[in-house]
């Protein structure tokens, strides 16, 4: 057995999985052997998760039935809303509260003590994570910002509802569209990071709460799902410093500023997600009659094609799209869990299908044959 140490395993395969499809090199991305390009701006998010979960586009019988038991599955137990308050009150990280919340969540689920590998129980168990998570960030985002939250309706979308819970109003069409997109591209992406975390826990024959919580956690840092809060932050430096954006994206590649949004483990080319997510962002800007955050993403983008070997990844102008859609900034990243819940979810199932446990080997670096002291001694 080789002891190369293959650090952050790069281009190690671990797994075999019918769910996504990288070409990273050609900028190809499909969920289950259909390209994204073809169905993300058609597909709705609750139709992909059943592609996840289920293997196949579900019929419109079938489509109504998984709407319908999503859309029931949304309210939370009175002592989950009370932690939310509370989590609040202590101005909790969005990503930390989700976590605490997703943990929470298998004391009220009625599936919490089905065995593990349980497919059924799983599908229940997903079903109610996924519907509730949104319910958890918008309340609690109202809830940190001095409102009251707004409870679910059992009549409007994934998307629709999520928006109407965040703003206690209606969105329009433009917003719906742009976030249900949002949605359907960030569901599934190979073993990203916090795919493989989600896939570590339930490969002890784990609960499939733990593994959404510790995914979450594994989502929320800065390399990862994290990244798109920092773009927009970046945005908001640039435009807050009065510099030119040229010059300021110059100046940042030339200190050596590690640039969020760019740059991606598998990707040696633009993102594909990028493509579809820049185009709702110019076109949310061109609504507002405002291009200002599309234009400096753009600049950015140019400067980094010149000046680096780096393209824009998902994070990179889903952050300017959110903004541009009113959406809290430190709410992204939490956003994009309540997405990628669906995959993390259709990685666990196919784990507990073919489970071994994941126990990988480090090469011990340090001194061996130390006599021991003991502590009086010492
Ligand atoms: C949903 C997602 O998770 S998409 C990724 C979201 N994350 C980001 O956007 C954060 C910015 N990007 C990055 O940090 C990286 O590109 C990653 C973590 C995504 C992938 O990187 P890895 O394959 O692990 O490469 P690694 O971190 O080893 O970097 C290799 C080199 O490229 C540089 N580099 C990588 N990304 C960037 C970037 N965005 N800006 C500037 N330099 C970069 C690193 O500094 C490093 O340089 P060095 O060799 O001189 O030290
Ligand atoms: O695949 C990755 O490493 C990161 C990523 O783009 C994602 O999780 O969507």
């Amino acid at each position: 057995m080789s002891d190369e140490v293959k650090r952050g395993l790069d281009g190690v395969v671990v797994f075999e999985s019918n769910l996504s499809y990288i070409d990273g090199d050609a900028g190809e991305l499909g969920y289950r052997g259909y390209a994204i390009e073809d169905f993300a701006q058609e597909a709705s998010f609750e139709e992909v998760l059943s592609l996840l979960w289920n293997g196949a586009w579900p019929t419109p019988a079938e489509h109504e039935e998984f709407v319908a038991r999503l859309a029931a599955e949304r309210d939370l137990a009175p002592p989950v809303y009370d932690l939310i308050e509370e989590l609040a009150a202590q101005d909790e990280n969005p990503m930390a509260m989700l976590r605490t919340v997703t943990s929470m969540l298998s004391a009220y689920d009625p599936d919490t003590d089905a065995e593990p590998d349980d497919r059924e129980a799983n599908i229940a168990k997903g079903c109610r994570i996924t519907a509730k998570i949104p319910t958890a960030l918008a309340a609690f985002t109202r809830l940190r910002d001095g409102n009251e939250p707004v409870a679910p309706r059992e009549d409007l979308t994934h998307a629709e509802n999520f928006l109407y819970m965040l703003n206690d109003e209606e969105p329009d069409a433009v917003a719906v569209d742009a976030f249900d997109t949002a949605l359907v591209l960030h569901a599934d992406h190979g073993l990203n990071a916090s795919t493989f975390a989600s896939m570590v826990t339930t490969s002890t024959l784990s609960d499939l709460h733990s593994g959404v919580t510790s995914a979450i956690g594994t989502l929320a840092g800065s390399l990862h799902g994290g990244a798109n809060q920092n773009v927009m932050r970046m945005l908001k430096e640039i435009d807050e410093s009065d510099a030119d954006p040229d010059e300021w994206i110059e100046q940042a590649v030339e200190e050596g500023r590690r640039i969020p949004g760019f740059g991606h483990r598998v990707y040696s080319v633009r993102d594909p997600r990028a493509n579809i997510l820049a185009s709702y962002s110019e076109r949310l800007g061109e609504q507002s009659g405002d291009r200002k955050w599309y234009d400096y993403s753009v600049t950015i983008e140019e400067h980094m094609a010149e000046m680096t070997r780096f393209s824009p990844n998902v994070d990179f102008y889903s952050a300017s799209m959110y903004y541009q859609m009113g959406i809290p900034l430190d709410i992204y990243t939490p956003i994009f869990a309540l997405s990628r819940v669906g995959g993390w979810i259709a990685h666990m199932l196919e784990q507990y299908d073919d489970n071994r446990l994941i126990r990988p080997l480090s090469r011990y670096a340090g001194e061996r044959g130390r006599e021991f002291v003991p502590l009086d001694e010492r």
